[in-house]
């Protein structure tokens, strides 16, 4: 399979580092928009055809492989199907936005303290909804944050913009954080997010290149602290989905693709060149 088009100079310095060094790199995905195509329904998100296997031949040479969610860390490995996947057994999955870590080769996971607001929010959403007049958003309860959907409310968008404020106001008023996604709103803990995963990630694993891949808004975070921490050595390959509808995140990429479906045809051409380096 032929090298994707890489845009920068950056991006082409990234690929370059993780095929002549795979040992030294991380390759991490999110989930929802990227591994998975999007789908009105939540709990019927699965990994697109060959993602995981693209993941797991990568696994064979790189340092690490990591999924890092918005979705609970047990949620992501289930939908995903990851738990036993051949060639797996060393993937981690950071859910909650980095709040919680799931390793294959224990199948347990830790998490950060989940703060008293989750518990207040939970309480007052239903009002809140009835008081926007769209009682009928779906609220997905995830636990340690909670998330309000407006796809398959009958004016998506409007709804979704609707929301934005007093949700915002919500969160001011119980500590937590509003991260707006792809017709997701999202109540949860503050001080995480996908770029100080990313960052503990890198830290811990000592990597000396990463491969990032999102679709939506939460990526941005991972994307911006990669580049930064590109001033400080490190080469980094960011991979963005157009179908998660983030233009921000497509005009910050070094590789856009399509879909999920491109995203496996970037990694598969990845473990590609490493085999023939
Ligand atoms: O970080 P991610 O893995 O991208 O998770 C972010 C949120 O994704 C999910 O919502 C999105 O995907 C749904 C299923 O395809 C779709 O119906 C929804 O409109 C999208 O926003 C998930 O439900 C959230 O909990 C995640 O935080």
């Amino acid at each position: 399979m032929s090298t994707p088009v890489l845009a920068t100079a950056a991006g082409r310095e990234g690929w370059e580092a993780i095929v002549e060094d795979p040992a030294g790199a991380v390759i991490a995905s999110d989930f929802d928009g990227t591994l998975s195509p999007l789908v009105e329904d939540p709990a019927m998100s699965r990994a697109a055809d060959g993602a995981l296997d693209a993941l797991a031949r990568l696994a064979r040479s790189v340092g690490q492989v990591a999924i890092v969610t918005g979705r609970p860390a047990l949620v992501a490995t289930e939908l995903s199907g990851v738990s036993g996947h051949p060639g797996l057994g060393r993937l981690v999955v950071l859910g909650h936005y980095g709040l919680e870590r799931w390793e294959a080769s224990t199948g347990a996971v830790t998490s950060d303290p989940v703060p008293p607001g989750v518990a207040v929010a939970r309480e007052r959403l239903p009002g809140l909804l009835q008081e926007a007049g769209l009682p009928d958003a779906f609220v997905e309860d995830k636990g340690s944050s909670l998330a309000v959907h407006t796809r398959r409310l009958p004016e998506p968008l409007p709804a979704w913009e609707a929301l934005r404020a007093p949700l915002t106001e919500l969160a001011e008023s119980t500590d937590l954080r509003l991260e707006p996604g792809n017709l997701v709103l999202e109540l949860r803990p503050p001080g995480i997010d996908k770029g100080v995963a990313m960052r503990r990630l890198v830290e811990s694993t000592e990597a000396r290149s990463v491969l990032y891949a999102g679709d939506d808004l939460g990526d941005l975070a991972a994307f911006r602290a990669l580049d930064d921490l590109r001033g400080e050595g490190l080469h980094a390959v960011l991979v963005a989905a157009r179908s998660g509808g983030s233009s921000e995140l497509a005009d910050a990429a070094d590789i856009v693709v399509d879909d999920p479906a491109g995203v496996v045809t970037v990694l598969t051409a990845l473990s590609d060149a490493i085999a023939t380096r």
